[in-house]
């Protein structure tokens, strides 16, 4: 594809799909990544609000729609009520310039990558996000699927902690190789296993993204050393080291190690370390009265988070 589909459209611009026919208004830019460009839309028959990804590679965008139609099936199959349901809304063409460029329309996610999340509402928040992660891989998970490119852009948030994955353009089947992957994610970049996609595969990368938002000098330090020189260990020298990450200790030395039996157990154990007192225990040092306020009042907004996360 050239750069017709990769240049921006503008505001107004209307994309009527070429085989159904649903017409689409770009309202803005939502972001561009090596796949494609997304947009917010409006649908004009409804003026409900989606977003609406075109890709600059019919074979890519092909193989990320494939993932999201495979689980549309299996979720209806299972009579789940889970979210991809509803995620993929239509696929069709857009007719640009004498080409065509595919595009498929999803739910839109209203809410902040993970990175920007947790600098607005704190490092502690990583509890209920990644409790919240980790049940997004389960389902794909279980129903046979890894995401491969787990990486902190990859994970909208809510203002309640609430995540969404997007981008399943890295989605493998279990047992076939990761498609698609980031480095310091990838546990083949740590010499730590190999790229075929098992769900340890996804638990691995989840403990980095975890260390890279907590503790991010010290895994810049270390995925910056020689390959030859670079291990898992280093990974685990960082874990056992840094105070923001040691809520999480006993759980990302199990992850990186692939030692839960499954994805289940996997959030099963995420969950009683963030309802345990150690990860909820307060800072020791003086404080300003302000930053208390503010404090106590991140706690409390934390504290309804988990409790309508746990639905006790
Ligand atoms: N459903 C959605 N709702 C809201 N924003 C979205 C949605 N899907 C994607 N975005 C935004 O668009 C950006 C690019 O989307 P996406 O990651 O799917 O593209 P990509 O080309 O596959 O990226 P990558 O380079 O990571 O492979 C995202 O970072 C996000 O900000």
């Amino acid at each position: 594809m050239t750069t017709s589909s990769k240049s921006a459209l503008t505001q107004g611009t209307v994309v009527t799909g070429r085989w159904n026919g649903g017409r689409y208004m770009i309202q803005r830019l939502l972001g561009r990544g090596a796949n494609g460009v997304v947009y917010l839309v409006k649908q004009l028959d409804n003026a409900k609000l989606y977003a609406l990804k075109m890709g600059f590679d019919t074979v890519d965008i092909q193989s990320e729609i494939n993932v999201l139609k495979a689980l549309q099936r299996q979720g209806r199959r299972r009579g789940s009520a889970g979210r991809d349901l509803s995620y993929l809304v239509e696929v069709d063409d857009y007719s640009l310039q004498g080409r065509e460029i595919p595009f498929y329309v999803m739910r839109y996610v209203k809410g902040d990558p993970l990175r920007s999340f947790l600098a607005k509402r704190g490092g502690p928040w990583l509890s209920i996000a990644g409790l919240h992660l980790l049940r997004q891989l389960r389902q794909l998970h279980e129903n046979g699927w890894v995401f491969g490119d787990l990486k902190p852009e990859n994970v909208l948030v809510s203002p309640y902690g609430e995540v969404e994955l997007i981008d399943y353009g890295g989605v493998s089947a279990i047992g076939r190789s990761v498609k698609q992957f980031t480095e310091w994610y990838d546990r083949g970049f740590w010499g730590a296993g190999g790229r075929t996609a098992d769900p340890s595969y996804d638990w691995f990368s989840f403990t980095v993204v975890c260390i890279h938002l907590l503790a991010e000098e010290p895994l810049k330090r270390a995925a910056t050393q020689l390959p030859q020189m670079r291990s898992s260990s280093d990974l685990l020298a960082i874990i056992r080291s840094e105070p923001a990450l040691a809520p999480y200790r006993a759980w990302m030395e199990r992850a990186i190690a692939g030692k839960f039996g499954d994805t289940a157990e996997a959030c099963q154990l995420w969950k009683e370390l963030v309802t345990s007192p150690l990860s909820r225990r307060k800072p020791r040092q003086q404080t300003p009265r302000w930053m208390l306020g503010a404090f106590a009042l991140a706690l409390t907004l934390l504290g309804c988070a988990i409790y309508l996360t746990l639905g006790f």
